[in-house]
């Protein structure tokens, strides 16, 4: 596991992009793609202000949701919509919507998370029998959660399905769909982008305190996990 604690929010983003750029040209140069599962919240706001600012062959990239919340897209709430509106539709970037791999609309969350999962089979390479993404933007709230896992909540515990559907979500919207840990911890790397104070009690208890919070069980077996956090969020690290 690596911590980095870098100066600001804007220091968060520099270096999470630095991550994203070599991790995606290293990808399409060995196998000429780039697989990668982005997260809401807060990694939407970074995103968009970091991946205008990289070098990278933007139409080799297929964009996946480590978790998406089951809303119309153009409901506010809904993870995909923010990227079209504020990265795709901009042109902040040279993606089209249709490198996002979304989430079926108007169907049950059973439903949504069965065919996110054939879909995921169909498109990203198993090694050796989980799909293998080259990178996983992750973010954590407050609580410790993380995609949408959060504690104290069985899904913690799933081990067979890849895709979960989600329907009692302690954050709103109470419907959302998630990557499991056996998916997530099967990436060939994950990163953690945390900013503001209001993260440094979840960063202690998780960093310090050794807590077996959602977070704190991203631990990518032939992977690297990252956190880039900056000094509000870092306070308590000491
Ligand atoms: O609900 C969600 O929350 C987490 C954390 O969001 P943040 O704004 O505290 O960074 C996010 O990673 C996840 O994708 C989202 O659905």
């Amino acid at each position: 596991m690596v911590v980095k604690v870098v100066e600001d929010r804007e220091a968060v983003i520099t270096e999470l992009c630095a991550l994203i750029e070599s991790s995606a040209n290293s990808s399409i140069a060995s196998k000429g793609s780039f697989n990668v599962g982005v997260s809401g919240g807060s990694l939407v706001t970074f995103l968009v202000s970091g991946l205008p600012k990289i070098h990278s062959d933007f139409s080799k990239w297929k964009i996946f949701f480590c978790d998406e919340r089951l809303v119309p897209v153009d409901d506010p709430e809904s993870t995909f919509g923010v990227y079209k509106t504020k990265l795709v539709d901009t042109g902040a970037v040279n993606l089209s919507a249709d490198q996002f791999v979304t989430v079926k609309q108007g169907v049950s969350a059973l439903e949504a998370a069965k065919a996110y999962e054939n879909q995921i089979k169909d498109l990203v390479p198993a090694n050796p029998l989980l799909p293998q993404f080259d990178l996983l933007l992750l973010g954590m709230g407050p609580d410790g959660h993380t995609c949408s896992l959060f504690p104290g909540h069985e899904l913690l515990n799933e081990t067979s399905a890849w895709v979960a559907p989600i329907t009692d979500s302690p954050k709103p919207p109470p419907s959302r769909i998630t990557l499991t840990f056996p998916v997530i911890n099967n990436a060939k790397a994950c990163v953690f982008a945390v900013s503001g104070k209001e993260k440094a009690e979840m960063i202690q208890r998780i960093h310090v305190l050794k807590e077996n919070l959602p977070a704190a069980r991203v631990q990518p077996t032939a992977g690297e996990v990252y956190w880039i956090v900056d000094k509000e969020a870092g306070a308590l690290l000491n």
